[in-house]
């Protein structure tokens, strides 16, 4: 059943669900229309700014660093806040949705940090929006214990990650709440509901409201960002520079932008992260239609492409410079029980965590407990007792816009597995996205919303080239289509099959595969 409530003008267009109401309260919506009054708007505007930037580089305007703020990255009088409590040492940080049972392991983990994750790996059903805040809510008020059905324990432990918040990215809108007439942005319901419950709780208990922020594209949407802190800080009474955001350098035309990200956000700002999934993602997107931008299967595409290596380099040059911590990406090796399986995943992640430690980072994501250890080794062994690497100021690097685009250096055509992996992991993801699943190991894989997007446009950009056929995708496309039917009995195969042939089979890119499938299979839908 649908109720409509009106608070203002914030409406409520959602099933009832258990506790929403904790939630859900006046003023929080209040709260929420708030912040869509005041920036909804300009929110619409740099929406159609992404849609210009990405026409102007279709046809072939060069992306370069600003001139216009060559004086910002010039002045050297400029740093950003100093690290708040609980975000001074952040050698682990692990991430994953905030489900009730993974947030009591998240936070007794061991790592430094736990990014709750509203974005990449949340499908963004009403249960799980809502069903995450209450997790967030009851696990800084220490209640989220529970004994599970199985009769395992979830007990919070002495001492647990410090808590920070991943909304969802300023493409998505969320329609379950409405503001004068159109769905609020998906960003602001994440943010302000977190932001309203949390924040002053966060502050009591030491800590304060701290921020992952999502798929920013340019300086601009950081702009928007910091003016949304200083809104919500007013409006609550929470002193200025509270805030603290860390931002995901995970669009290539973000890494042209660095150092702006990092000016702009400055009083609220905790670093930048290396989103190399989504990173991967944009580039491809951005620069599919262009022969030099073909890439291999995507298991071939590692960190040390001299593309991605430009990237992760000059990102901590970028933030060492102006006192910022740099954070590392996520390595999607996650280790199974088979023991062989196990060890390959740990020698991997280990690989990874020791050249981002090595290259200056100051801290990196990992995607599950046992991840935990190998990730702490590593950065004890580069940092030892010190909480972070800022003073490595790498100097030594300078890299150019060619170097961030260099990708045609990274030979090969696609192989027949890569193309057939791509398949299977796209319709799976799918699957469990409209199941309300997030993120999934797949064939010992992290599977999120971003590594799924590469999938989907990967086919698109070797369909483009023609350097696969159709008739093959096709073949491929039945049989991996058959193939989920047996192994996930559950899913609605020919909807997963259809969100496919739209998102990666057509001419014309979807730049996102969320919005519509959100908006046709998530939105009213009973949890
Ligand atoms: C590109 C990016 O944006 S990366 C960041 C976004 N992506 C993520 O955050 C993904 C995070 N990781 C995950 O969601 C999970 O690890 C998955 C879905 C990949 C695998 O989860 P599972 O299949 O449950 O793994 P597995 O069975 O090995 O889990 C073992 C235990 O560890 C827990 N666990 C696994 N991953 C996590 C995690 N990230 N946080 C907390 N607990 C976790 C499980 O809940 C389970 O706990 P239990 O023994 O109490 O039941
Ligand atoms: O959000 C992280 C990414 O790699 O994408
Ligand atoms: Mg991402």
């Amino acid at each position: 059943m649908t109720t409509s409530a009106l608070t203002h003008r914030v409406r409520v267009l959602a099933p009832e669900g258990e506790r929403h109401d904790e939630i859900l309260t006046p003023a929080a919506l209040d709260f929420v229309g708030a912040l869509a009054a005041a920036f909804g708007e300009r929110r619409q505007e740099l929406m159609k700014e992404r849609r210009r930037q990405a026409l102007r580089l279709a046809a072939g305007t060069p992306l370069d660093f600003p001139m216009v703020t060559s004086a910002v990255r010039a002045d050297p009088g400029w740093r950003v806040a100093p690290p708040a409590p609980g975000l001074t040492d952040r050698r682990v940080e692990i991430t994953g949705p905030p489900e009730r049972r993974m947030a009591v392991n998240a936070l007794n983990s061991g790592a430094q940090v736990w990014m709750a994750d509203l974005e990449d790996a949340t499908a963004p059903t009403w249960g799980n929006v809502i069903g995450g805040q209450l997790s967030l809510l009851d696990a800084i008020e220490r209640r989220i214990d529970f004994t599970a059905a199985d009769g395992r324990e979830y007990r919070l432990g002495e001492h647990l990650a410090t808590i920070v918040v991943r909304p969802r990215g300023w493409h998505l809108e969320e329609e379950h709440l409405e503001y004068d007439g159109r769905p609020v942005p998906a960003a602001l319901v994440d943010f302000g509901l977190y932001f309203f419950h949390c924040a002053q709780r966060q502050i009591d208990a030491g800590y304060g409201p701290y921020f992952y922020l999502p798929k920013l594209e340019n300086r601009y949407e950081a702009r928007l960002w910091n003016d949304v802190f200083l809104l919500a800080q007013e409006l609550l009474g929470i002193p200025r520079g509270t805030v603290r955001a860390t931002v995901l350098i995970e669009t290539i035309t973000a890494a042209f932008e660095m150092e702006e990200i990092l000016y702009e956000l400055r009083e609220h700002s905790s670093g930048l992260n290396a989103g190399r999934w989504d990173y991967l993602f944009s580039v491809i997107k951005t620069f599919g239609h262009r022969t030099d931008f073909l890439l291999p299967d995507r298991a071939k595409v590692t960190m040390t492409a001299p593309f991605m290596r430009a990237y992760t380099e000059l990102l901590v040059r970028t933030c060492h410079k102006r006192g910022a911590h740099a954070i590392g990406g996520m390595a999607a090796q996650v280790p199974g029980a088979e023991p062989a399986a196990r060890e390959a995943a740990l020698a991997t992640v280990r690989l990874n965590k020791e050249r981002e430690a090595e290259d200056g980072f100051d801290g990196s994501w990992v995607a599950h407990p046992g991840l935990v250890p190998v990730c702490r080794e590593v950065f004890d062994g580069v940092l030892g007792e010190r909480p972070h690497q800022l003073d490595r100021l790498r100097e030594d690097v300078a890299v150019t816009a060619a170097e961030l685009l260099s990708v045609r250096r990274i030979a090969g055509p696609p192989t027949a597995e890569g193309v057939r992996t791509n398949l299977r992991v796209a319709l799976r993801y799918f699957a469990a996205w409209l199941d309300g699943r997030g993120a999934v190991a797949l064939d010992g894989l992290m599977e999120d919303a971003a590594t799924a997007e590469i999938a989907r446009v990967q086919i698109w950009q070797w369909l483009r080239h023609r350097v696969i056929e159709r008739e093959t995708v096709a073949e491929l496309l039945e049989e991996e289509t058959a193939a989920l039917g047996a192994e996930y009995p559950w899913a609605p195969v020919e909807e997963v099959r259809a969100l496919f042939e739209r998102t990666a089979l057509q001419g014309e890119l979807p730049l996102f595969f969320t919005p519509e499938a959100y908006t046709r299979h998530l939105v009213r839908r009973a949890s």
